[in-house]
């Protein structure tokens, strides 16, 4: 909602509206992506998604819930012009770098820890991999290790826009964070932060240690609460539970703006990301028990023809293979490569 309020702000400046390496690993060429799932259906090639506008999914009672049609954005920097083609949009989805939890092995769950300093080592170099990657909206979870992430990957990138937290959790905040030139407001990335994309709520166990819990109640237990699909922690949330707000999020919030053309960076967390990716990939409630994800690594999916296409990590800013991926990519580099120079 905060998204669409931004782009009409932008648009017409209305007084008052307005606005791993633990990893989900694969190896994908020279791209480093390690996939610890042995069968998981992560090859090489791209994965081939149904049309994502109108298909039903077996997590839960989630479905898309929009089922407009794709549409050229004007305002893709990927697209350029017009053209009447089927646009397409980058998505990359970033784990946050390691907290100060993460460090000391507690479940974190929705506790509002920061980053570690290797945490944010982690999220500068995750900025360094994406920074030749057109963004055009940020969503973030509404925890600080998110949104530092995001942030801080966000100084690397070369477009040199700026990104600005939207605040729209009420009129006044809305009307006070307004922006006046027209100019500026093209050269910004709203970001929106959205409770939906927080880390699954770990019950009980925020703030135990993790090992310590394992002993106490059993490596099984514990692994079951951890990866199960659909057990949830005492009194906390499962995958299945965590998919249900994070997964109609992204369906209702963020597939809108991928199938207009906005290219998106979500940065979240290790199980509400799982559960996109899950979305995504089109695991099983089997398949999605083996898929880590680690902190601080960006991954790369192409939205295009009502599909969503896996391209892996960036590995560097210069890695050659990043930008094979798509004509459209390598167009942009290349745009940004001239206005540099
Ligand atoms: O909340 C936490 O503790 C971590 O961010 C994710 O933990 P997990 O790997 O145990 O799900």
């Amino acid at each position: 909602m905060a998204a669409t309020m931004f782009h009409q702000a932008i648009g017409t400046l209305e007084p008052r509206g307005h606005i791993g390496n633990s990893a989900l690993h694969q190896e994908c060429g020279s791209i480093p992506m390690r996939l610890m799932a042995r069968s998981l259906k992560f090859g090489t090639g791209p994965l081939k998604r149904e049309h994502y506008g109108s298909r039903k999914r077996s997590c839960g009672s989630i479905q898309s819930s929009s089922s407009s049609s794709y549409q050229t954005s004007e305002c893709n920097p990927l697209n350029g012009n017009t053209s009447k083609k089927p646009s397409e949009a980058a998505l990359i989805l970033i784990r946050h770098g390691e907290s100060l939890w993460n460090e000391k092995n507690l479940f974190t769950g929705c506790v509002d820890v920061p980053l570690t300093k290797k945490g944010v080592e982690e999220a500068i170099e995750a900025g360094k991999r994406i920074s030749n990657i057109p963004i055009d909206m940020i969503y973030t979870s509404s925890l600080i290790r998110a949104q530092m992430t995001a942030m801080l990957a966000m100084t690397q990138h070369r477009r040199k826009k700026v990104p600005i937290v939207m605040h729209d959790e009420n009129e006044q905040a809305k009307a006070w964070s307004q922006i006046f030139s027209e100019e500026t407001k093209k050269q910004c990335i709203p970001v929106v932060t959205a409770w939906q994309l927080n880390e699954r709520m770990y019950g009980e166990l925020q703030g135990l240690n993790k090992q310590e819990t394992a002993d106490k109640y059993g490596k099984e237990q514990v692994h079951e609460w951890r990866r199960s699909y659909d057990i949830p922690p005492p009194n906390g949330e499962s995958l299945e539970m965590c998919a249900e707000r994070a997964v109609a999020y992204f369906t209702q919030q963020i597939e809108p703006q991928l199938r207009a053309g906005k290219n998106v960076m979500i940065a979240a967390h290790g199980n509400s990301l799982r559960s996109i990716i899950m979305y995504l990939d089109k695991l099983t409630s089997q398949e999605v028990i083996s898929l880590e994800l680690s902190t601080g690594i960006p991954m790369l999916y192409i939205a295009k023809e009502e599909k969503y296409i896996r391209r892996g990590s960036p590995a560097a800013p210069t890695e050659a293979g990043v930008y094979a991926y798509t004509k459209n990519l390598a167009k942009y580099r290349q745009k940004l490569d001239e206005m540099l120079h």
